[in-house]
């Protein structure tokens, strides 16, 4: 059997003034590696990408994370903190993308933004700047040059649901790199990890999706030395290789 179809949408970088589709290798290395599925980029911008094409060829659906925000637009929010951040040929994607998936059923895997997109996708809301909301502790990346250290362990979260079962316990320690995170989840979504201030760090939408998981940490990050992030890709390939199975039997 050939390998699964993971469909990933880039970023829009700006590299010597011109504009480029990018999606951190992390992200494309960890689905081939762990997952064991072929990751295809797709590129940004309502012109090029043709959701019903994508999603026609796809067997999953990886969201990766970004340095951009989601424009607040999309949920109802005032202005974007710093304009510079937002990327709307990434939300011009990434947001019917999501919808469509799960009208499909097809295994999604969202990571840091991707679990951000996804909340906004169905409803939800965020927090622009979480460390400033009462309640609420600082997620953002540690100072330290060291990347080991940027993606090394931050703070546990409490697991819940489906995710406690996969994972087999009740308490798992993550990193943390973000700014945003989740207001008002939105309602179709099932909140199944929190942090210690009990900002919500994971999102499942049932409904009979056979994997439709959002992370708000990064599994991505070095996923072979740590046990829970070789089961959730492992988990999300084994979805994507059903889906590609039942199709090739149609
Ligand atoms: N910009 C959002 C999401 C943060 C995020 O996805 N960070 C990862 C950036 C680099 C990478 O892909 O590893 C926020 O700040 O909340």
């Amino acid at each position: 059997m050939t390998r699964p179809i993971v469909v990933i949408p880039g970023c829009s970088k700006s590299i010597g003034g011109l504009t480029f589709d990018a999606v951190g290798r992390k992200y494309s290395a960890a689905v081939a590696e762990v997952a064991e599925c072929q990751p295809l980029l797709v590129p940004l911008g309502q012109s090029m990408a043709d959701i019903g094409a994508v999603l026609d060829i796809a067997d999953g659906i990886l969201l990766p994370g970004s340095l951009s925000n989601v424009e607040p637009k999309h949920y109802g929010d005032e202005d974007p903190l710093d304009p510079a951040t937002v990327d709307r040929d990434r939300d011009a994607v990434t947001l019917p993308l999501i919808r469509s998936a799960l009208e499909r059923k097809l295994p999604l895997f969202a990571i840091c933004r991707g679990f951000q997109e996804f909340n906004v996708a169905l409803g939800g809301t965020l927090h622009q700047a979480v460390h400033v909301v009462d309640g609420h502790h600082d997620h953002r990346e540690p100072t330290d040059e060291d990347f080991d250290i940027k993606f090394g362990p931050k703070h546990k979260v409490r697991l819940a649901g489906e995710l406690q079962s996969w994972l087999g316990q009740d308490l798992l320690t993550v990193n943390s790199l973000h700014w945003q995170g989740i207001n008002r989840l939105a309602k179709p979504l099932v909140a199944e990890a929190f942090a210690e201030d009990g900002l919500v760090e994971a999102i499942r939408a049932p409904a009979g999706n056979p994997f439709s998981l959002g992370v708000q940490w990064h599994p991505e990050w070095r996923p072979l030395n740590n046990p829970a992030s070789i089961a959730l890709f492992r988990r999300f390939g084994d979805a994507a290789r059903n889906r590609t199975a039942k199709g090739q039997a149609a």
